[in-house]
């Protein structure tokens, strides 16, 4: 929430530069409040484990948000239920007509196909375009970024020689940029996937900065410059046994999968991992919520175009 302060006091505009959220009275006495309108794209196959996972950093917040979940119409669920999905999600045609404060698209283990093979990869193209028009701020995860960056941008993903797998050290390109509001100099975050973007891509659109990476995992956030677009290559959502579940499958189906690093005490499997990602996880999606969502969306979403 921001600081409500007196205009003319001097630490307002101290914090202002420092980019510290500070509310003028001026402002604060014009300022309605409603609760936020969330959608949330699941793309994953358990969809349940998703769900808990950004709710729980959804919930982060004094904000009251509403969450609507969505599937694919153009998709049949394998690993999700009918009668779950049914009871609980909305198709596109159903919520096409609204508009949302926020937007998040979740990753998908479909990475190695191209984009074209994906079977709903058009239903997915018309609701990233109804998006920029309904939507005040999209947060897209992993493949949700990749699909973003390359349908918006012309940017493509490239094939790794292994698995990006385990907990990564981060750091920002830029400071002050809100999204990362009380991040550490470095920080950790979990990276699970066999494809990347490539900071020299990215660099040939003037649309896009990179606000941060990491030596090891490369390109991490990326946003269009004016904050409504903001496309994740990590997974800070993650369980602290996400990436366990994810290597002991693959290690069960006999594939040739390394254990993840710096996420097992010494490297060791047998062992209980450690979670140094948790806090910059919810600190990142409050920021999210309060400075790109919250702060920037009209209080009357049906009477604003954007
Ligand atoms: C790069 C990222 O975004 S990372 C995020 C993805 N991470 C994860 O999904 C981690 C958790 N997932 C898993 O552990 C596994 O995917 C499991 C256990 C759910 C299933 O694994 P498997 O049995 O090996 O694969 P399965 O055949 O069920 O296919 C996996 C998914 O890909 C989907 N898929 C496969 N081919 C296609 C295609 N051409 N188009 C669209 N979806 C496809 C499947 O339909 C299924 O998703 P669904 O449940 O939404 O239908
Ligand atoms: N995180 C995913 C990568 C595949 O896209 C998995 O391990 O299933």
């Amino acid at each position: 929430m921001p600081i409500k302060l007196p205009d003319e006091l001097p630490a307002t505009e101290i914090l202002a530069q420092e980019n510290i959220f500070v509310m003028k009275d001026s402002r604060a006495f014009t300022q309605d409040i409603r609760p936020l309108r969330i959608v949330i794209l699941n793309l994953m196959p358990v969809k349940e484990t998703t769900e808990t996972q950004l709710l729980r950093l959804l919930g982060n917040t004094p904000l009251q948000v509403e969450i609507v979940l969505l599937h694919m119409s153009s998709h049949t669920s394998k690993n999700t239920s009918e009668e779950h999905l049914s009871m609980f999600y909305k198709t596109f045609e159903e919520i096409r007509d609204q508009r949302f404060d926020g937007m998040i698209i979740t990753g998908a283990p479909v990475e190695q196909l191209e984009f074209t093979d994906v079977t709903y990869w058009q239903e997915l193209t018309e609701i990233l375009d109804w998006k920029m028009e309904n939507v005040t701020s999209t947060l897209h995860i992993c493949w949700g970024a990749q699909a973003g960056l390359y349908h918006h941008f012309g940017v493509p993903k490239h094939p790794l020689p292994e698995k990006m797998f385990g907990i990564f050290p981060h750091t920002l390109n830029k400071q002050n940029v809100k999204l990362f509001r009380g991040f550490d100099s470095y920080f950790h975050i979990p990276h699970s996937r066999h494809t990347e973007n490539r900071r020299e891509d990215i660099e040939q659109v003037p649309e896009l900065e990179i606000l941060s990476e990491s030596d090891e995992a490369g390109v991490y956030i990326v946003a269009t410059k004016d904050g409504r677009q903001i496309f994740v290559t990590g997974h800070s959502e993650y369980d602290p046994t996400t990436l366990q579940d994810e290597y002991q499958r693959d290690v069960n189906k006999g594939l040739d999968i390394a254990v993840p690093r710096n996420y097992y005490p010494k490297d060791d499997p047998s062992r209980e991992p450690i979670v140094t990602w948790r806090a910059h996880a919810n600190l990142m999606f409050s920021n999210w919520l309060n400075y790109y969502v919250y702060q920037e969306t009209p209080y009357d979403l049906n009477n604003n175009k954007r």
